[in-house]
């Protein structure tokens, strides 16, 4: 039987992001490296120390022997005293290159869209939605002619979207993603059933129900009644998720009008009560200005608003607690009002290239003081990773500068105010892989509004973390070719893991950058949730 300990001490080299990369008046966005220590409770899988000067052996033994520890797989029950507090040590090799980061935050992914992830053709934005995604999104519930003669009842979920959800909850773990901004549909036991995967899973989870009811824009075979069943279909998933998770401690719910154009006033309107109704108020997640046809049609549905952003403000969607995803197009009266507000921006590059959207202008935001996070947006994203979406942001950050509506929004800023908001530089758009990882991060931590307890290991933080593995130098004594000469073919256990190529010439910072470039989920060794084991590669 597993013996009980107080704290896991994690030993070996600890990597995260330091400041945040707005404004060219604060520093640069570094990576941090500490090697030695840190130790997390048991009882709440928080942060209680470090010690970086237990970064070798007789300074480990050091702090082993000043806290009074006992490593509780070295000991036996009768050499333990009273005054001792047992531990459980988890190790990062040196020699495999291996290190600690804080865990990737996915603040926007459609969970039952993973079927279709690399499915997009050449389709953009609305004819996707046709296409694709409300077609593969319906087969979460029963309609009722599937009921008609079946011993099935309205209530349950289909077998097949219960396997999906427990996949796109594996596999994002797998791929080191310690909490996730979910989109789910608008089926309410598909919905709570998500939840109750992320639970048990022990992936940290914002899960909402879509609210789809504008009979003029969603698909009869998929859509709410009409808006007072919407407001009560997403009542009953959050209450659902208060009983699985009272103190909201992994899961929580977030209210969902999918967009603008899927929901009628009544919807929004009541969905901005519902927000309030709740202390603190419920998160909210949506969709803006993700593509050029898309506001056309919103201008066209809400003449009566100024803008895209202002239709959610018009009925208190827009709040410190609301994830929109996209942005692309924000104008910049939509931005201010967004930072007025301070709702955040998910990020999401791989899906905006994927779909033809265009190019975010992320320095933009944090210039203005938005807060941005990553999202995959599986599967307008084709990846369920976010370090694809790290990778992704560095590269579209590079091409922005060239674009054409770019070079013209510059002009015309300096038509209108003698001058650009900042100096148009190519080299000012770029992201670097640094400013990047932040928003994997502790980016990702502000925009679902836990940057006290997520996305660092600074003491008092959750342990959300993953342990990468790059690997070795590939050892030549070990390669089956130099060992034809005996007729021997071992295992090879040293070398590098997944893509990684290492010369051992490289620097801890060059180390970093070959991950992020080259790097996949075999790198990702293991994953913690609020200190829990959730997913270890075998
Ligand atoms: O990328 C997107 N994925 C979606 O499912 C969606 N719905 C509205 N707008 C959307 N954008």
């Amino acid at each position: 039987m597993a013996q009980p300990y107080v704290y896991t001490v994690y030993r070996g080299t600890f990597i995260q992001t330091s400041c945040p990369p707005d404004s060219s008046t604060s520093p640069r966005t570094e990576l941090v490296r500490n090697r030695g220590a840190l130790w997390v409770s048991t009882a709440d899988g928080r942060i209680k120390g470090s010690d970086w000067q237990a970064h070798d052996d007789q300074g480990f033994r050091a702090l082993m022997s000043r806290m009074n520890w006992i490593d509780v797989d070295a000991s036996t029950t009768n050499g333990f005293h009273v005054e001792e507090i047992k531990v459980k040590i988890v190790r990062a090799s040196e020699g495999r290159n291996e290190f600690f980061f804080p865990g990737f935050i996915d603040t926007h992914i459609h969970a039952p869209q993973f079927p279709n992830v690399g499915l997009f053709g050449s389709s953009t934005l609305l004819d996707w939605l046709e296409k694709y995604t409300f077609p593969v999104e319906s087969k979460f519930g029963f309609q009722a002619d599937q009921l008609q003669g079946k011993n099935t009842l309205p209530e349950s979920t289909p077998a097949s979207a219960l396997r999906i959800y427990d996949q796109v909850v594996a596999r994002t773990l797998s791929h080191g993603t310690t909490c996730a901004s979910y989109f789910a549909t608008i089926h309410v036991p598909a919905t709570n059933a998500l939840a109750a995967l992320c639970h048990s899973r022990g992936q940290r989870a914002f899960i909402g129900r879509v609210c789809m009811d504008n009979p003029d824009f969603c698909p009869s075979y998929y859509k709410d009644i009409s808006a007072e069943d919407s407001l009560s279909a997403s009542r009953s998933t959050i209450d659902y998720i208060h009983r699985l998770d009272p103190k909201g401690v992994l899961v929580k719910p977030i209210l969902t009008p999918r967009f603008a154009p899927t929901c009628t006033r009544a919807a929004l309107e009541g969905l901005g009560k519902m927000a309030a109704e709740f202390n603190p108020p419920l998160h909210i997640q949506t969709h803006i200005s993700e593509n050029t046809n898309e506001i056309a049609l919103v201008k066209e549905l809400f003449p009566e608003a100024d803008s895209y952003a202002a239709v959610y403000d018009r009925y208190d969607l827009l709040t410190k607690r609301t994830i929109l995803a996209h942005a692309v197009h924000l104008t910049p009266e939509e931005r201010q009002l967004v930072r007025q507000r301070d709702a955040k921006i998910s990020h999401c590059p791989a899906s905006n290239s994927a779909l033809g959207s265009g190019i975010a202008p992320v320095r933009t935001f944090l210039d203005d003081g938005i807060k941005v996070g990553l999202g995959t947006d599986v599967s307008g994203g084709y990846s369920p990773s976010i370090l694809e979406a790290v990778r992704q942001t560095c590269l579209v950050s590079r091409l922005l500068g060239h674009t054409a509506s770019f070079k013209q929004s510059k002009t015309e800023q300096v038509q209108e105010n003698g001058h650009a908001d900042k100096k148009p530089s190519l080299d000012r758009e770029k992201l670097s892989v640094e400013e990047s990882l932040y928003l994997a991060t502790r980016g990702g931590a502000a925009v679902v509004d836990m940057a006290a307890d997520l996305g660092g290991f600074d003491e008092g933080m959750i342990w959300d973390a993953q342990l990468i593995e790059l690997g070795s130098v590939q050892d030549v004594t070990q390669s089956p070719l130099s060992q034809q000469n005996n007729g021997v073919c071992s295992l090879i256990k040293s070398g590098p893991v997944g893509n990684v190529d290492l010369f051992e010439t490289e620097t801890w910072e060059e180390k970093i950058h070959k991950w992020v470039w080259s790097g996949d989920d075999r790198n990702v060794k293991a994953v913690w949730v609020g200190g829990r084991l959730v997913h270890s590669r075998s």
